[in-house]
């Protein structure tokens, strides 16, 4: 039986993350769940599974909750209750599905505890990328990515050597404003921006994939992931999303992943490995599914891809910026602060204004975290 922590259950990995592992009551048992403040999900979430222990972040809805359980669930709040779960015995595998910068720390400290991590959180390697890298290696701990993407690359890769990868092909939906000029835009609402044509994921990741920036943070993700050059990760269109990724060898074969856009099936990957397990989350139909399409990324009109690409190429503390810019410029378009065509112009200026350090430790990724969100705060675009 493996034990599992799922650190952000309510959100859509989360939610979808308890769907695969019910169908699995003697491989599993969840023992700890760790959520924002979104308690009555949680509380549901409770019943079902009746996990050891629960982490809260926000501490007033962590009291309220303890009042709720009345002690027959123990309830841990703020970060060092993500940190204390995340290092506990009985925890074999970390499910790491928070959104954002807040993944970092539960990371590092649930491989420092040499736990199997699971992970869909990509900002952890887009802003610590060499820095979990290294800890990965320091504490022989494996990482499985659940990202639809980099879990296809994980699985053409069984069996085969990085040294014999020409490149990888990244595909990208092109989000809901692909087939848009770039003058339109301006005055695109939140509403449109949140319907991906494919998936159904959390506001933060959907705003991402409706810039592009979803892939720029994907490409710096593989990056760190598969230990290849930015210049041998590839974006492709695919409109479909059927086919998750290729690998491209150095004998000219490719190797692809295909399936439906479901995210149970790469978390259950991650989850089973190195094992392969049944499931009925739907089937590819090619005749019924006609055409799949590709077709090159417009840099032009998604801004956000192409400075994605500059910074992995800068590395150092650059991508810590680009990060925190993006997850600040998105809150503030969802919030209706400001338009979205103003996120890639914002993220360029805290880029443009950044003094980067090289080979950073965490400290730095902390503070460069901090201060660029401050920054954005303050600019003028804002306010
Ligand atoms: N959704 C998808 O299909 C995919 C997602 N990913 C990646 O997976 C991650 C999660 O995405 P998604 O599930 O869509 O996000 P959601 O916004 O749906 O869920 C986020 C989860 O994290 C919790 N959370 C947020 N901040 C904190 C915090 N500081 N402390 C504790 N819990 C916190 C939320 O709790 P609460 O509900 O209480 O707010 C919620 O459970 C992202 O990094 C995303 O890029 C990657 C591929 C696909
Ligand atoms: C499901 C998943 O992995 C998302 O990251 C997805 O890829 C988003 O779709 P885009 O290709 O539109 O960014
Ligand atoms: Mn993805």
């Amino acid at each position: 039986m493996k034990k599992i922590a799922i650190l952000g259950s309510t959100g859509s990995i989360g939610r979808n993350a308890i769907e695969v592992i019910l169908n699995f009551p003697d491989r599993f048992k969840v023992t700890y769940l760790a959520v924002n403040k979104n308690i009555e999900l949680l509380l549901e979430q409770v019943r079902i599974l009746k996990p050891r222990g629960v982490a809260i972040f926000d501490r007033k809805k962590a009291e309220e909750f303890s009042k709720l359980v009345n002690g027959t669930v123990e309830v841990l709040a703020g970060e060092e209750g993500l940190v204390e779960i995340v290092s506990r015995d009985d925890v074999d595998i970390v499910l790491n599905s928070l959104v954002g910068f807040s993944g970092l720390k539960p990371t590092v400290k649930a491989i420092e505890n040499k736990k199997r991590i699971a992970l869909a959180n990509k900002e952890t390697l887009v802003v610590a990328g060499e820095i979990i890298t290294k800890l990965l290696k320091e504490n022989d701990v494996e990482l499985i990515p659940v990202d639809s993407e980099h879990n296809a690359i994980f699985q053409c890769l069984v069996g085969e050597n990085v040294s014999s990868i020409n490149k990888i092909i990244l595909t990208a939906s092109g989000g809901p404003f692909l087939n848009k000029d770039k003058s339109e835009l301006e005055n695109v609402t939140i509403e449109e921006a949140l319907k991906h044509p494919n998936w159904k994921m959390g506001k933060k990741i959907t705003i991402d994939s409706a810039t592009l920036m979803n892939k720029g943070l994907e490409v710096i993700e593989a990056h760190w992931l598969f230990g290849l050059p930015v210049e041998k990760i590839k974006v492709v269109i695919h409109p479909q999303s059927i086919i998750h990724s290729m690998v491209e060898f150095v004998d000219g074969s490719i190797k692809a992943q295909l399936g439906v856009p479901d995210m149970k099936i790469p978390i259950q990957y991650a989850l089973t490995y190195p094992e392969r397990t049944p499931a009925n989350y739907g089937q590819v139909d090619f005749v019924k599914l006609g055409k799949i399409t590709f077709l090159e990324p417009d840099f032009e009109k998604f801004e956000c891809l192409k400075i994605a690409y500059e910074v992995a190429k800068l590395g150092g503390t650059y991508p810590t910026v680009l990060n925190a810019a993006n997850e600040v410029a998105v809150e503030l378009f969802l919030n209706r602060k400001i338009k979205f065509t103003q996120i890639p112009e914002i993220i360029k200026r805290a880029i443009d204004s950044h003094r980067p350090k090289f080979n950073p430790d965490l400290d730095d990724i902390f503070k460069v975290d901090f201060e660029t969100r401050e920054l954005v705060k303050n600019l003028e675009a804002v306010n």
